[in-house]
């Protein structure tokens, strides 16, 4: 089976210029078929205030009306992912980037929430794996921002966690993949602050256990449930870490098993 190496950054990093631009680079020397997903958050969140807008999280995802639908679609379909796609031309990798619309790569509903409206805001529905194989086989480096659509016209903003773990899943249909989530941190910490406490694996009792006694929380607790249901539907291997780990497998991080 051929391999896929499946990586997702965060705001943290796309935020910080330098950072980015060594990510990009790290990433760029990656052999073999391979697809970025990016976040954006932060950016999103500073463009909305920027604006008037007052943003709002429920669990890790971002209350999407009308008029912030408008600012993550510039943001992240448009600011983020046309200069990271820039910035890998120039390291001579084939990028193109897309949103979930095009070539319908992912479908999404709109999330059904009993009680919240998180308004614009998708749950992935399918991918269209046959596509992506073919670019992937052609040679292509996808880039993927947070946008999905519902197929009846409708943009939907998607968690950019949860976009790199469906993708992950249905590519593990044809390809054995590696999925690694990189932030800014050197992985799953005993301490947050301090990143020379790296758990290096964590299973999903360690992890219940964990989340209890508050040492993992916040953004954290979304990103492990991602990693746990994409190990129990098909990806074979999955890490959380720092970008230095891409180029230098010594460098600390976090193996998730199930
Ligand atoms: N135990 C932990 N180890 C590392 N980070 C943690 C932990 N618990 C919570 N976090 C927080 O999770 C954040 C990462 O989640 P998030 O902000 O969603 O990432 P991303 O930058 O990939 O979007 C870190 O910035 C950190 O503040
Ligand atoms: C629905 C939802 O919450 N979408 C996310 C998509 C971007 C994202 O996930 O960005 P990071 O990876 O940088 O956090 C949002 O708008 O914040």
């Amino acid at each position: 089976m051929n391999k896929v190496t499946v990586i997702k950054i965060g705001g943290n990093i796309i935020d910080n210029p330098a950072e980015l631009e060594q990510f990009l680079i790290d990433f760029s020397k990656i052999e073999g078929y391979k697809v970025l997903v990016h976040g954006g958050g932060k950016s999103a969140t500073k463009m909305a205030q920027s604006i008037g807008l007052v943003p709002q999280m429920i669990e890790g995802r971002r209350i999407t009306d009308a008029p912030m639908l408008d600012v993550v679609v510039m943001i992240y379909a448009g600011q983020i992912n046309k200069h990271i796609v820039a910035q890998l031309q120039a390291k001579d990798n084939n990028a193109i980037g897309f949103s979930g619309a095009d070539g319908n790569l992912i479908q999404s509903t709109k999330r059904n929430h009993p009680t919240i409206d998180y308004g614009f805001v998708g749950d992935v529905k399918q991918v269209n794996t046959k596509l992506l194989a073919t670019l992937l086989e052609a040679g292509v480096v996808p880039v993927f921002c947070a946008i999905t659509h519902d197929k009846n016209g409708q943009l939907l903003n998607t968690n950019a966690d949860t976009i790199a773990s469906e993708l992950s899943i249905a590519l593990s249909e044809v390809f054995d993949v590696t999925l690694t989530y990189c932030f800014e941190k050197q992985g799953v910490l005993m301490d947050s602050e301090d990143d020379s406490s790296v758990i290096t694996e964590i299973n999903e009792a360690l992890y219940n256990k964990l989340k209890e006694e508050k040492v993992i929380h916040s953004g954290m607790i979304p990103k492990l449930d991602n990693c746990f249901n994409s190990l129990s539907r098909g990806v074979q291997k999955i890490k959380i870490g720092h970008h230095k780990m891409l180029q230098n497998s010594d460098v600390p991080h976090t193996t998730i098993t199930l």
